[in-house]
């Protein structure tokens, strides 16, 4: 069954199981309670903790989809990782099962035309700040994220929550498939905004603001992670606004993913596409504006001052 599937079935069908198992491995490193935390930013750049969970979630999602995907072109977000024995071989069936909604074009897709962008564990500083203050609720803002691009853009994402409830969860899309492991919201009668926990500043401040403003955020939340800010608007929030830069592709890919399957919108703050080739520049330099299904993107877009916008101009390539 699996070897009969097209690539990208295949490779989502791993990618659904290998976030699993990252995602256990994480829960081993918490249940140890040793981080090992190392802070990653340039002298006077801010905090940019990375914990052991990181490390080892990194090496078993990029070994396991070596060992079915030879020559895959995988941008990871660590570059220090700690080998473990963990190398996950399944897949799951329910991916198999939507072959055949998937378009000609992604049938035709091969190993060499994707880049697969993986953020092993999003939301660090949350993980970090619940051991410091024994709040292990914030650990439900943690997620796995495995993002396909194909031609640039997200054709595929899988976001795993290993937080969720008692047993976690994965939600994954297929463009042409629908969203998988979570039912989106249709409306709701508050727009609530979600935005930065631990890195807000003046320009997502001002930004706010200006939602305010013109009803478009009733209330803000601040949660951590990029990952759980789009499962919050897939679950009923209005946006996810970020006007600042730091935020980068392999946090946005997965997400855009399975945003866009459920008739939602993620671009920079500018309304700018957000591309994914090999090569390209990192940082989501321009922002992240995510909106839902049932608001209109363009009013939020129109809405973030120009001021704002000149601040976060689109750097396409890395030199
Ligand atoms: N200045 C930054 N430096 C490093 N990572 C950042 C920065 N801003 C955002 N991120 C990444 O984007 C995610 C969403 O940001 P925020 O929670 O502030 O909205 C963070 O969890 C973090 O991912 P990660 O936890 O994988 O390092
Ligand atoms: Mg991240
Ligand atoms: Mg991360
Ligand atoms: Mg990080």
């Amino acid at each position: 069954m699996f070897n009969k599937a097209s690539f990208l079935t295949r490779l989502v069908a791993s990618s659904v199981r290998v976030s699993e198992a990252a995602g256990g491995l994480i829960k081993n490193v918490m249940a140890g309670g040793d981080l090992k935390i190392i802070d990653k930013s340039e002298h006077g750049s801010g905090y940019d903790p990375q914990t052991e969970a990181d490390r080892r979630a990194q090496y078993c999602i990029v070994q396991s989809l070596q060992k079915h995907f030879k020559n895959i072109n995988i941008i990871g977000e660590e570059e220090d990782t700690t080998a473990c024995p963990e190398i996950e071989m399944g897949f799951s069936a329910d991916v198999l099962q939507m072959e055949r909604l998937m378009s000609t074009e992604l049938k035709n897709i091969q190993e060499n035309d994707v880049v697969v962008w993986v953020d092993p564990l999003d939301g660090t500083s949350e993980v970090a700040l619940a051991v410091k203050n024994k709040n292990m609720a914030l650990l439900e803002q943690v997620t796995v994220l495995i993002g396909i691009a194909y031609k640039g853009r997200p054709v595929a994402g899988i976001i795993h929550q290993p937080y969720h409830e008692k047993l976690g969860r994965t939600v994954w899309a297929i463009q042409g498939c629908g969203v998988h492991g979570v039912v989106p919201a249709t409306g709701n009668a508050q727009k609530i905004v979600v935005t930065t926990r631990s890195h807000l500043s003046e320009s997502v401040s001002n930004a706010l603001e200006a939602l305010k403003t013109r009803n478009l955020a009733d209330s803000v939340e601040k949660v951590g992670g990029a990952g759980f800010k789009v499962l919050k608007v897939l679950e009923g929030c209005a946006a996810y606004v970020f006007a600042s830069a730091g935020c980068k592709k392999w946090d946005t890919c997965a997400v855009e993913a399975v945003l866009t399957a459920a008739g939602g919108t993620l671009t920079d703050i500018s309304g700018r596409d957000i591309r994914y080739e090999p090569g390209v520049q990192l940082n989501n330099t321009g922002g992240v504006l995510a909106t839902a299904s049932w608001v209109k993107h363009k009013d939020y877009i129109d809405t973030i001052p120009q001021e704002i916008k000149n601040m976060l101009p689109e750097i396409s390539s890395k030199k």
